[in-house]
């Protein structure tokens, strides 16, 4: 559980640290962010994980959302974590911006090559969060939520969805909602858990929520209209039939002439600071 401090800054009042530690999950070195509000210094705070997209690293929200100025003003902790293990040496690993390292899909393969050290899940789940107890005397993991962008809002549905009574609520900015049916999903899901696609409901948020997959609080989504994966890729309507089928409460909102870019996040982000901050303060 021994973490190595890679950098520190101080940050409207707080800290936002780097550091990396050997992880047993995914067998290598990972890399995560930890912005740690002013009440943090005599005080628990609770504890609020980004996942990050395809190409992203644990740096890149934390460089370009611009969340620090109000999580320090609302007293979250952000935990940042990267977006797979890096460095792995496995053929197929890398080259495409769209698999493999940095696109982890925040899910544990099942395919012999990709088994031992791709496990996204497990590490955001349960190593990370052990690390962050254990080296972060002011994190309150008793309360956790959970957001991300993309690839890594596909990973925080999914998440949430899954531990619903963990994470005291979830939001996402232009997730991916149904990997199963879409090229970045497919290639992904067969790639990392093989062909049977039965073993890929439990990573498709619409599917889960099809099996019978609850979260107890309203599920908070953001999409631009400008999004040049939207239509390929996102979908975003597909979980909004599922959600109204199944009673799950959901706010979707569709902002016109916004991208996919950190843009469209700054431009939002307090809304889900605020979001999450209301419901981690019971
Ligand atoms: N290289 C790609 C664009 C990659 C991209 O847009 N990545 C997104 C996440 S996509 C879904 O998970 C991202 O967040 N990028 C980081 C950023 O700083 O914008 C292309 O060729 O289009």
């Amino acid at each position: 559980m021994n973490i190595e401090t890679i950098s520190e800054q101080r940050c409207f009042g707080g800290v936002q640290g780097f550091y990396w530690h050997d992880s047993r999950e995914t067998g290598g070195a990972m890399k995560f962010g930890v912005f740690r509000p002013p009440l943090a210094q005599n005080a628990k705070a609770p504890v609020l994980y980004y996942l990050a997209g395809l190409t992203c690293t644990e740096e890149t929200f934390v460089i370009k959302a611009g969340a620090q100025r109000l999580a320090a003003e609302l007293g979250l902790i952000l935990v940042t974590p990267d977006t797979s293990p890096r460095d792995t040496g496995i053929e197929g690993a890398t080259g495409d911006w769209e698999f493999g390292e940095a696109a982890g899909f925040y899910l544990d393969a099942t395919t012999p090559v990709f088994a031992k050290r791709f496990r996204m899940y497990s590490y955001v789940t349960k190593e990370l969060p052990a690390v962050i107890g254990a080296n972060f005397a002011s994190a309150d993991m008793h309360r956790e939520s959970i957001f991300g962008h993309s690839m890594g809002g596909h990973g925080a549905l999914t998440i949430a969805l899954k531990n619903p009574q963990r994470y005291k609520s979830v939001s996402a900015f232009a997730p991916i909602v149904a990997p199963s049916e879409v090229p970045w999903g497919r290639k992904a899901l067969l790639r990392y858990l093989g062909d049977d696609r039965s073993t890929w409901k439990p990573y498709d948020a619409c599917a889960l929520i099809r099996n019978g997959a609850r979260f107890p609080s309203t599920i908070l989504v953001d999409q631009g209209l400008a999004d040049k994966f939207l239509e390929s890729q996102l979908q975003p309507e597909r979980f909004d039939r599922v959600c109204r089928d199944a009673g799950q409460a959901l706010t979707l909102r569709l902002h016109a002439g916004y991208d996919h870019s950190y843009y469209f996040i700054g431009t939002l982000i307090a809304d889900h600071l605020r979001h999450h901050a209301d419901a981690l303060r019971s």
